[in-house]
């Protein structure tokens, strides 16, 4: 069997004290190394967390990653640091990922994505997990795998890290589209349906931008979207299913424990397919049902009443 405990323990500063962000910095504690956390309201500052800092992670919801990047760039980061992205959504003003924001800002430094089915309660109760780390950078995905792996996180590499930054993100908006038809009570088939017909989707529009067709059928693609699609535990899932219940958005947002990001990334996804001619029925249904255009079962009908068509047109 492999000792994953091989590496040295090194300094991880985790940036974000939210679910993912603490459960991040559980394992790669009780894998030996030594974590420090920075939250906006917490103890300690940026330039302390960083400092002598091996490796960088971010779990900070999307509306707060420039922020906070940019509030990095004028500290001393160590120059071998590795930053680790974790939030799974779109910069709406830029179209930017998350990690394509820490590239930008920090271009001298590897960034590694990791993203793949992991609800941070489920982990957090120590039950088994899969993700993907991935990176331009062999040698950085393969330093993070080792900090992170254990008999409880199994952790494998890639070398798409767009397709596995995506794969978590689009999997969001059918993720909210999966608790609608839950709460709909609209059965198996209908779920088995929405879910693989959300497969092509997100593969469409993660061709468009340059990711990998086979990315998101791995882990951090269809793995992520059977865990979340299936999950009460997803926040996303939890927005689509009280939809369907008959609760406004609005009223859902309000009581949410954490970050819904499916539903900032449904408009930024409908903009893009609006100019750039994507066709994604399902994004879009979601869409105006967010937008209080469309009821629950409005939005079923428009789907199931499409143009008829080949299975196959990516
Ligand atoms: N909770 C989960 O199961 C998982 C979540 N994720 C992703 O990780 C990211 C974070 O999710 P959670 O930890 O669940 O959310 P959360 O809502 O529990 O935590 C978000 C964190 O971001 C920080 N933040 C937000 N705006 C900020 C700003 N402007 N400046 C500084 N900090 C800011 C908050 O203070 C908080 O620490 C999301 O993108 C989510 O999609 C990924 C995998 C699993
Ligand atoms: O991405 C997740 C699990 O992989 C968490 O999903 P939610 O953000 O919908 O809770």
């Amino acid at each position: 069997m492999t000792n994953l405990k091989s590496t040295n323990p090194k300094s991880i500063a985790v940036l974000g004290a939210g679910a993912w962000g603490s459960g991040l910095a559980s394992i790669a504690e009780a894998n030996g190394h030594r974590v420090s956390i920075w939250s906006r309201n917490g103890s300690y500052t940026l330039a302390e967390v960083v400092e002598n800092a091996d490796m960088i992670v971010s779990a900070i919801s999307t509306k707060g990653v420039r922020e906070v990047a940019t509030q990095l760039q004028g500290l001393a980061i160590p120059p071998k640091a590795v930053f680790v992205t974790a939030t799974k959504g779109l910069e709406p003003e830029t179209i930017s990922t998350p990690s394509q924001i820490w590239q930008e800002t920090f271009p001298s430094h590897a960034v590694v994505v990791l993203s793949g089915p992991n609800l941070s309660k489920e982990i957090q109760l120590g039950l088994p997990a899969a993700t993907v780390v991935a990176s331009r950078s062999k040698d950085a995905a393969e330093l993070v795998q080792l900090v992170f792996s254990s008999s409880r996180f199994r952790v494998y590499t890639n070398s798409d890290p767009l397709g596995v930054e995506l794969g978590g993100t689009l999997k969001n908006v059918i993720a909210i589209a999966s608790g609608v038809c839950d709460g709909l009570q609209l059965g198996t088939n209908a779920k088995a349906a929405l879910v693989t017909r959300g497969l092509t989707e997100m593969v469409r529009i993660g061709n468009f931008w340059g990711a990998k067709t086979e990315t998101f059928y791995g882990l951090s693609g269809l793995g992520d979207l059977l865990a979340t699609c299936n999950s009460p535990l997803s926040r996303n899932y939890q927005v689509g299913y009280q939809m369907a219940c008959g609760k406004t958005l609005t009223e859902i947002l309000a009581h949410l424990e954490g970050t819904a990001e499916g539903v900032n990334t449904c408009q930024v996804l409908m903009q893009q397919a609006k100019q750039r001619n994507i066709s994604i029925p399902i994004t879009e249904q979601v869409y105006r049902l967010l937008q209080g255009e469309v009821t629950p079962r409005q939005a079923l009908d428009e789907l199931m009443l499409r143009e008829i068509k080949p299975e196959y047109s990516y």
